[in-house]
This record gives C-alpha cells, structure tokens and sequence, in this order.
C-alpha cells in the first residue's frame, strides 16, 4: 500500500463516522447516545464493568483510538450487550439493544463492507 499510515488513519475514521451515524440513525429514541448514569439506572455501574456509548464511541473514533474496524464493532457489540445484560428481556432498552445489535452486525457484515469499501477513494 503506498499509502501513509496517517492517510490510511483518516480513511478508516471516516469509515468509522459513517457507520456510527448509520448505527446512531437505529436508535432514533437515543437511549444509546449517552453513558448510562446510576442516577437512571440504579447500581449500573456495579453491575456494568465496560460502559459503553455512542457519544464514547464518538470521540475514541476522533483520538483515533480504533486501529481497526473490528475495535469499532467490540464497542458496538459492548454496549449492545451491556443493554442485554443489565436490562430484563421485556424492557425498551433490551429490546433495542437486540434489535441495533442485529441492525449493526448488518452493516458490519462482510457484504456490506464490500460495497461500502469498493466506494472509497
Ligand atoms: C442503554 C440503557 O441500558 C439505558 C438507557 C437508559 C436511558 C437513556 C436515555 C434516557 C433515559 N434512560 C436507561 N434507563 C434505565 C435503564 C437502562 N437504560
């Protein structure tokens, strides 16, 4: 790749922008879009070692703290699961938390990446 490491760094965060406001446009009710406080959620952070959120996500992707795309997806994924695991099945926020996990592993997937890849420049 004849490439510099640093273009290759803005290439990827853009990437990584764009996917995160694709994964923020599934979660119209931005139950995601901050950190869980235990003001809302009692006990949250006893219970939750790795808190995770968009707007986290938002600025790791800024200090290009993600050298890859998949230390992206394991965020996403974390916060995902942190829903699922604090949450009871029959709640909003483990529902959506599914449903954005799924929605996400999408536009993640192999295939998509292919066509969104082949797009860059
Ligand atoms: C994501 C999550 O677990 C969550 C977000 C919220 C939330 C997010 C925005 C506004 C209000 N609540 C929440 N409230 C109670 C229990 C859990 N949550």
């Amino acid at each position: 790749e004849t490439k510099k490491p640093n273009e290759n760094r803005q290439t990827l965060q853009q990437l990584l922008t764009h996917l995160l406001r694709a994964l923020e446009r599934r979660d119209p009710q931005q139950l995601f879009a901050w950190p869980v406080t235990d003001r809302i959620a009692p006990n949250y952070s006893r219970l939750i070692s790795k808190p995770m959120d968009f707007e986290t996500i938002r600025r790791n992707i800024q200090s290009n703290q993600y050298t890859s795309l998949n230390a992206f997806v394991a965020d996403f994924k974390l916060m995902c699961d942190n829903a699922m695991t604090y949450n009871q099945p029959e709640t909003i926020y483990y529902k959506a938390a599914k449903r954005l996990l799924h929605a996400g592993l999408k536009l993640t997937g192999p295939e998509k990446l292919k066509t969104l890849l082949s797009a860059l420049p």
